[in-house]
C-alpha cells in the first residue's frame, strides 16, 4: 500500500498501459492494410483473428467482424479507417454496461458486498469506494468480512482510520455472517448510506465460499430483503483471460451485479472487458489505475474504445 498523498499524474494516460497488449497486438495486425471501399474475406478473417488474440473475446471478434463486412469506407480501407471503425463497434459493445455505482437503496445502507480473489484489488477498491462516496457527501461503514485472514482486517482497518470511516470487525476466523449483521445493525442506526462489505476471496474452496456467501446473504435479508444491494466483482486487469473464468464461477457463488476492473495503470490486458461485456452484459462501474484512494475511475467507454483501437 502506498500513501495516499502520493502524486496521480494524469490518469487518463495511464490507462493506455492497461490496454497496451491488447491495442499493441490489434495494431501490429493492422499494420499495412489496404483495399478499396470494403474489407476482403481475408482482411475480415486476419481482423478477427487479431481481435481475438488482443483478448477480446470470440463473440464480440464475430460481431465486429460481421459490422465490418458490411461497412463502407468511403475513402478506401487504410489502417485508420479500420481502426476508427472498430473503436466505433468496440464502444458500441460497451457503452450500455458503463454504470457508475450509485447510493439509491432506500430504506438506507446500501449494502454492499465486495468479491474477488485475493490480491485482486479488493481491499483497496473497497477504500477508492468509499472515498468516492464521501466525497458525494454520502456516510460510509465497513464490514471486514473476510475474517479468514488477519492480515485482511488489518489492511481494511488501517484504510478505515485514513479515510475516517467506521469499520466493524470480528475476530481472525469468526463469523462473516455475524459480522455483517452487527455492520448492518449499526449502519442502521447510525443512518449510514453505504456499508461496504469485504469478503473472503477463497476460490480454492468453492463449496465453503459459497456456503459462506450464502449465509451472508441470508443474514441479510432477515434485515433487509432487499441486500445485498450489490455484488461488486473485483477482477485485477493483469490476470488477461483468466477474468473471465473469475466471473464465470462468482456469477455462479456470489450472483455477481456488477464489475470493477483493477491495475488498469499497469502493463495489462485490458481487452478482456469487451470479452466480458459481451459476454455477460454486467454492468462496469468503475477501474481502477492505481494504488492511492483517489485512483478509482468512472469507466468511460469511447476512451477505453478508442485506447484500445489505438485512436485515442
Ligand atoms: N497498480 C495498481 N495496484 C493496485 C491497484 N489496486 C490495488 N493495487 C495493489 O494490489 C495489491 C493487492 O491489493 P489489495 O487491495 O490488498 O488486494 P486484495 O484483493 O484485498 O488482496 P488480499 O488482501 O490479499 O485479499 C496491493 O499492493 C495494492 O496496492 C490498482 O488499481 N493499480
Amino acid at each position: 500500500m502506498t500513501d495516499e498523498t502520493a502524486p496521480t499524474g494524469d490518469w487518463s494516460e495511464r490507462i493506455f498501459g492497461g490496454f497496451r497488449k491488447t491495442s499493441e497486438r490489434l495494431s501490429e495486425n493492422l499494420t499495412g492494410i489496404v483495399g478499396k471501399s470494403r474489407l476482403d474475406d481475408a482482411q475480415l478473417d486476419d481482423l478477427e483473428d487479431a481481435l481475438i488474440l488482443s483478448d477480446l473475446g470470440p463473440r464480440a471478434a464475430a460481431r465486429i467482424r460481421e459490422r465490418l463486412a458490411g461497412e463502407r469506407f468511403e475513402r478506401g480501407v487504410d489502417e485508420l479507417a479500420v481502426k476508427e471503425a472498430v473503436a466505433r463497434e468496440i464502444a458500441e459493445i460497451l457503452r450500455p454496461v458503463a454504470k457508475p455505482l450509485d447510493v439509491v437503496a432506500f430504506p438506507r445502507p446500501q449494502v454492499i458486498l465486495v468479491i474477488g480473489v485475493n490480491g485482486s484489488g479488493k481491499t483497496t477498491t473497497i477504500a477508492k469506494l468509499a472515498h468516492l462516496f464521501q466525497e458525494q457527501d454520502y456516510a460510509v461503514m465497513l464490514a471486514a468480512g473476510d475474517t479468514f485472514r488477519a492480515a485482511a482486517i488489518g489492511q481494511l482497518g488501517v484504510w478505515a482510520d485514513r479515510l475516517g470511516v467506521p469499520i466493524i470487525k470480528g475476530p481472525e476466523g469468526g463469523d462473516p455472517a455475524s459480522v455483517v449483521f452487527d455492520a448492518v445493525k449499526s449502519a442502521t442506526d447510525r443512518g449510514t448510506d453505504a456499508l461496504i462489505v469485504d469478503t473472503a476471496g477463497r476460490l480454492q474452496n468453492k463449496r465453503e465460499l459459497m456456503d459462506e456467501l450464502a449465509k451472508i446473504r441470508k443474514v441479510l435479508g432477515r434485515l433487509n430483503p432487499e441486500a445485498p444491494h450489490d455484488v461488486v466483482l473485483v477482477l485485477d486487469a493483469t490476470n488477461g483471460q483468466n477474468a473471465l473464468s473469475q466471473i464465470e464461477i462468482f456469477r455462479e457463488v456470489a450472483g455477481v451485479t456488477g464489475l470493477i476492473m483493477t491495475k488498469l495503470d499497469g502493463t495489462a490486458r485490458g481487452g478482456v472487458l469487451v470479452a466480458a461485456a459481451e459476454q455477460y452484459g454486467l454492468p462496469i462501474h468503475a477501474i481502477g489505475v492505481g494504488e492511492t484512494m483517489d485512483d478509482l475511475r468512472p469507466f468511460d467507454p469511447d476512451l477505453v474504445a478508442r485506447v484500445i483501437a489505438g485512436v485515442a
